[in-house]
């Protein structure tokens, strides 16, 4: 070893002792403001109940521990559908309401634009539509929601179509292999595949790959553990949003603060920055060439806004005056595409899980949906268009969605004082919206744990308040990519029910009978993974 080797340890020992220290004194002062501010807010605080709204007294750990649905259940059939809370002495308000989410989320979106908290991360994705604020959010939504709107999604249909057919021949082969397929991983491999390829141009086989690095750093992009001390201090950080963007600077090196993984962005950003220098560098030559993806669309939809053309084809929602003649930075860019990761990878696959699932439960309904792919559809490669006519289909996905939402709980943020039908929400308290609690309420869902998707025929539709299926959120921040994951979701039925039938026997889990158990907080995952298997189909097709 050279001196300037055991030269470079010594001061590296020191950094991480250094930094060790940092983090050590850090948590001590935090420990210090929650212990005393969780004491400021012990019952007795009478915010809430002076504004209007149901103030329960609630112990000040109540949404300690993991059962945090449970616990959110309780309090609505206590205490009704617009409750007041003090959670670490910010002020939320839990609500089931329709009527107030409707004025929340749609009539007076303009007052509730925010999401409740930024991403701890000096990285791109940061910088994404997901996490922006204010006319920052109007800014990136006016760039992005032309690369998604239905027009554009004919360009992305051809390689989902590539996607679910190498779906279909992998779950043909575990078939004739009389294997049983950890479903998640499939699903998710043929999501990454599909997003590999729109968002960042990459011609990928992940299906059939045993590992891979862009699998692998998209699963791990974030870092987020809701048991770690790290979590716990980012979740007090989060009262003091300037000290966690210092120190993620401060110890950017050893990953403590920071919520994206790091080697995962390094990774993707690298990916990204050479493809968008070679499509600027070869954007003459391919004039004439048509969009074929997402990255194509974004930069042409960000060229197009700062040159003052806008998208005849943006079906985004009317937005505010405001000065859109500076686009997106290529930081901004980046951080669509990885958002593209963040966004459509988990909640995609995780719906795809649970659709293949409930269809190995409900024998009958899979032969409809099967019946339906074959009489409807002519074409082995189905268009945009032809999927539109599979309505059986889409109404079993959005069962799927409603008893499984994969994003069971979303939050806004209120910018200013307002008074709604004399509930008085001030200004910077927070609104927590369960999707999961209002698409299983027995008012709005009859027999509400039941697979159904009858519910979605367009009868049972009309009957309904359009609010009531909010597995997607709701007016202007509505998700984007909600045409893509069906998109998605039908190519994968429609590919692989050609080919197989999906079903349930001694080796599948979980245990005939039994449903799916999912953990109580975060995204929806299910506590064991599901194993699912198939059967070839005498008549099926093979590409
Ligand atoms: C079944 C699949 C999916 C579900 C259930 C889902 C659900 C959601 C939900 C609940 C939100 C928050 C909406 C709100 O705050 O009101 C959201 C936002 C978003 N989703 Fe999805 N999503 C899915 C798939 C995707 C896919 C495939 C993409 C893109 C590739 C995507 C892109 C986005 C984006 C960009 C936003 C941010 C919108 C904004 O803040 O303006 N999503 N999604």
């Amino acid at each position: 070893m050279t001196s300037t080797d055991s030269w470079t340890i010594l001061s590296l020992m020191s950094c991480v002792s250094c930094s060790t220290c940092l983090a050590a004194s850090l948590v001590v002062i935090l420990l210090f403001y929650y212990l005393f501010s969780s004491r400021s807010v012990e019952p007795n605080n009478d915010d809430w109940s002076r504004l209007g709204v149901t103030y329960p007294n609630l112990p000040s750990r109540f949404f300690a521990g993991t059962n945090f649905r449970q616990q959110v259940a309780l309090l609505i059939e206590q205490y009704g559908d617009i409750v007041g809370l003090k959670i670490t002495s910010r002020m939320w308000l839990l609500t089931t309401n329709l009527d107030l989410l409707r004025t929340i989320m749609i009539k007076d979106f303009n007052n509730f634009v925010d999401r409740a908290d930024k991403l701890n991360s000096n990285t791109p994705l940061a910088r994404c539509l997901f996490f922006a604020r204010g006319n920052d959010w109007r800014r990136h939504r006016q760039v992005v929601s032309p690369t998604f709107s239905s027009g554009k999604l004919k360009y992305i249909s051809k390689s989902v179509d590539v996607s679910a057919k190498r779906l279909a021949d992998y779950l043909a082969q575990c078939a004739q292999d009389g294997t049983v397929v950890p479903i998640k991983d499939a699903s998710a491999r043929y999501s990454c595949e599909i997003i590999a390829k729109v968002a960042f141009g990459l011609d990928a086989k992940f299906v059939k790959k045993e590992s891979s690095e862009f699998y692998e750093h998209g699963k791990n992009m974030l870092v987020l553990n809701p048991g770690s001390i790290t979590s716990f201090i980012l979740m007090l950080m989060h009262r003091v949003p300037k000290l966690v963007y210092t120190c993620n600077k401060i110890f950017r090196s050893v990953q403590l603060f920071e919520a994206v993984n790091l080697k995962a962005n390094s990774y993707f950003q690298d990916i990204l920055t050479s493809t968008i220098e070679a499509r600027r560098r070869n954007k003459s030559s391919e004039s004439d060439q048509k969009h074929v993806d997402f990255l194509d669309l974004l930069l042409k939809a960000n060229d197009n806004i700062k040159a003052g053309r806008q998208d005849t084809e943006d079906e985004g929602v009317s937005h505010e005056k405001i000065d859109l003649s500076k686009g997106l930075d290529d930081e901004e860019v980046i951080g669509q595409s990885m958002l593209v990761i963040f966004a459509g990878l988990e909640t995609t696959a995780t719906s795809l899980q649970m659709c293949l699932f409930e269809l190995a439960k409900h024998q009958e309904i899979q032969e409809k949906v099967y019946e339906e792919i074959t009489s409807v559809l002519a074409n082995e490669t189905p268009t945009t268009d032809d999927l539109q006519k599979l309505h059986y289909t889409e109404c079993v996905i959005s069962e799927t969605l409603r008893l499984h939402p994969p994003i069971p709980t979303i939050n806004r943020k209120a910018k200013e004082t307002r008074t709604y039908n004399g509930i008085t929400i001030p200004k910077g308290a927070c609104i927590m919206i369960p999707f999961w609690h209002i698409l299983t309420d027995p008012k709005l869902w009859p027999e509400p744990h039941k697979f159904d998707p009858e519910r979605f025929s367009q009868e049972e539709k009309a009957k309904r308040d359009p609010m009531a299926f909010i597995c997607f959120g709701q007016g202007p921040r509505l998700c984007l990519g909600m045409r893509l994951a069906y998109l998605e979701l039908k190519q994968a039925l429609v590919h692989v029910l050609r080919r197989v039938k999906v079903v349930l026997n001694d080796k599948t889990e979980p245990k005939l009978g039994c449903d799916v158990e999912v953990k109580q907080f975060g995204l929806l995952t299910p506590v064991k993974p599901v194993l699912l298997a198939f059967e070839k189909r005498e008549s099926g097709a093979s590409h």
